[in-house]
């Protein structure tokens, strides 16, 4: 039984299509055609219609470290509910544990540079955004569309390049098997060079999002 908060490999793998790609530093898997291109229309329309610049924490004093724009997506709308649902039911993740699912977009020159997903435990925001619901786990994330050219994210460490693809899903474990944050998460958002670019990002917590 996996902790509250934590998918697995054996739990994504039983999943027919899902792809582990091969590292021993870091826990990452693909499922092609996760969802229909009918139902990454319809998420691109609410990001279209609802959006605001896109934040980091930890702000570092780049002021175009994450150029994209965000967009917060309310279950209330059920394509949203459906989407958070089928995540769960494939990470094994319940409800409680996830953040509310966003959405990104990305014209051309907008990238996000180099980062990881959970928050430095020794910094500043650490307490602000962690205190209730714990680090983050496990990160899920959706190509909306194909992008003309550039939009790859970049797994610098382990040297792998994804591509984005209409529906297509990856997603990794932010932490080693002892809890600890894993560095070989870093991950960069390349510039889109044309075209947009769309994704929808669930991310998991330790506990209940409250
Ligand atoms: O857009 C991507 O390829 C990655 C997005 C990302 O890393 C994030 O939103 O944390
Ligand atoms: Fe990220």
């Amino acid at each position: 039984m996996d902790e509250p908060g934590e998918s697995s490999a054996a739990r994504l793998l039983s999943h027919p299509g899902v792809q582990r790609f091969p590292s021993s530093r870091l826990d990452l898997f693909i499922l092609r055609e996760f969802l229909s291109a009918e139902r990454c229309a319809q998420l691109i329309d609410l990001i279209e219609t609802n959006n605001r610049p896109s934040t980091i924490a930890d702000y570092n004093g780049d002021d175009a470290f994450r150029t994209s724009s965000t967009c917060d997506l309310s279950r209330n709308y059920p394509v949203v509910d459906e989407l958070a649902q089928a995540l769960s039911r494939l990470s094994g993740i319940d409800l409680a544990y996830a953040e509310p699912l966003q959405g990104q977009r990305y014209e051309v020159g907008q990238e996000f540079k180099a980062h990881t997903d959970y928050f430095e435990p020794d910094s500043a925001d650490f307490e602000k955004y962690c205190k209730v619901p714990g680090q983050r786990t496990w990160t899920f994330m959706i190509y909306l569309n194909d992008v003309e050219a550039g939009g790859a994210t970049r797994f610098k460490v382990i040297d792998k390049m994804i591509q984005p693809e209409t529906g297509k899903l990856i997603g990794w474990n932010n932490r080693r098997a002892d809890g600890s944050c894993n560095a070989a998460t870093l991950h960069h958002a390349m510039k889109v060079r044309k075209g947009r670019k769309y994704v929808i990002t669930q991310w998991y917590r330790e506990r209940p999002w409250g």
